[in-house]
């Protein structure tokens, strides 16, 4: 190999093990300072050691004396979208991306100079794809975690009457404040309600809402949907978690603290608490009323999971439900049944938050 050849190839490869370094870095620090776990910090950390070690016979001073930052033509060229980083996801997807092209880069180029090294950087680089993988979807549960215990207002809507009906609804309802909708429309086949749930995420997502399916594990995995929402008669959350993974929430109807605490017990990262008073959308022979929401609250100081009452509540009694302590409601009629949804979600998230 020509001395410029050789130079330029080590020149690829500094800039490339510059960047798998700083990705993993960037990665590792996430994972301990806002993770805060441990586990993933050491899968990141040996990552990069081991990238260290599979590198360690390449000759340094020659990475060195190729490195050329100034003339480097890359450093003018910028793309919009490189400086955009909406969440901390995000920064991860990107800094995912960048170690396992940079690995791919090193093990192809230093093939032209040791073929140990090629082979070490590959047993790297498939490393990296399973703690990339691990990481982001971990990221994202708790990413959906955090959106989870800030929401309210909770709101079950119908598939609507077609696409376009149903994803008017869904943007509507999102802007107007709504943290959490759930497609639940047992009437429809599969293919329409997977279509539907489709478009829910899709804009629900764009407005920061979450997008929960009713009843159906495998719509919910299928449409990429935030989560499912199971009741005493569909498959426990233990179960139902199979279907989705870890990264998607899921919620258990419950209608007694038994049921309380077999839902913490299966996994659930949210319970419904009702019927708390009649309601026209969905009848019942029994009521658990707001004496089940003051036990419930009192049952789970301990705990963080997001409880919401449902059933039959709207406007002229709310207060009843947020005297107990419960601040997060599930309605379908409240909104469905009013004149204007978008004043009526407006009403309510705004009678939850001032108390
Ligand atoms: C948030 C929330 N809570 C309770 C329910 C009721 O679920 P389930 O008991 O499975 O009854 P159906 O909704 O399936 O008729 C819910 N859907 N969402
Ligand atoms: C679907 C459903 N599940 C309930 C439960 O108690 O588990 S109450 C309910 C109906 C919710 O609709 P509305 O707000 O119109 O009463
Ligand atoms: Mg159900």
């Amino acid at each position: 190999m020509s001395i410029q050849s050789h130079r330029a190839v080590y020149r690829i490869l500094d800039a490339s093990i510059n960047r798998a370094g700083e990705g993993l870095r960037t990665m590792e620090e996430y994972a301990r300072f806002v993770l805060d776990d441990s586990t993933m910090t050491s899968s990141l950390k040996t990552l990069r050691h081991g990238l260290t070690t599979a590198l360690s016979i390449l000759d340094r001073e020659s990475l060195l004396a190729a490195r050329d930052t100034a003339d480097d033509v890359g450093t003018n060229i910028q793309v919009e979208t490189e400086y955009h980083r909406s969440n901390a996801v995000s920064v991860i997807q990107a800094a995912a991306s960048r170690t396992q092209q940079s690995l791919r880069v090193i093990e192809e180029y230093s093939k032209l100079i040791d073929t140990s090294v090629s082979s070490a950087v590959e047993r790297v680089r498939y490393r990296a794809y399973t703690v990339c993988a691990d990481l982001e979807q971990q990221l994202r549960r708790s990413d959906r975690l955090t959106r989870l215990a800030a929401s309210q207002l909770y709101v079950l809507i119908d598939a609507g009457t077609d696409d376009q009906d149903f994803a008017t609804k869904v943007t509507e309802l999102s802007k107007a404040g709504v943290d959490i909708l759930q497609l639940r429309d047992s009437a429809q086949s599969d293919r329409v309600l997977l279509e539907r749930a489709k478009i829910g995420v899709l804009i629900a997502n764009q407005n920061d809402t979450l997008f929960i399916v009713n009843d159906r594990p495998d719509i919910a995995a299928a449409s990429g949907a935030d989560g499912v929402h199971v009741g005493q008669d569909e498959m426990p959350a233990d179960a139902a978690r199979a279907i989705i993974g870890t990264d998607r929430l899921i919620g258990v109807s419950t209608h007694s603290i038994a049921q309380v605490h077999d839902a913490i017990g299966e996994g659930a990262d949210y319970i419904g608490c009702g019927p708390v008073f009649p309601s026209r959308t969905k009848l019942f022979d029994e009521f658990v009323g707001t004496e089940f929401l003051s036990e419930v609250h009192d049952a789970k100081k301990q705990r963080a999971l997001p409880a919401f009452a449902i059933g039959g509540i709207e406007a002229d009694n709310v207060a009843q439900v947020t005297a107990t302590g419960f601040h997060r409601i599930a309605v379908t009629g409240a909104i469905d049944r009013a004149d204007d949804r978008v004043t009526a979600a407006r009403d309510l998230r705004n009678r939850l938050q001032a108390n």
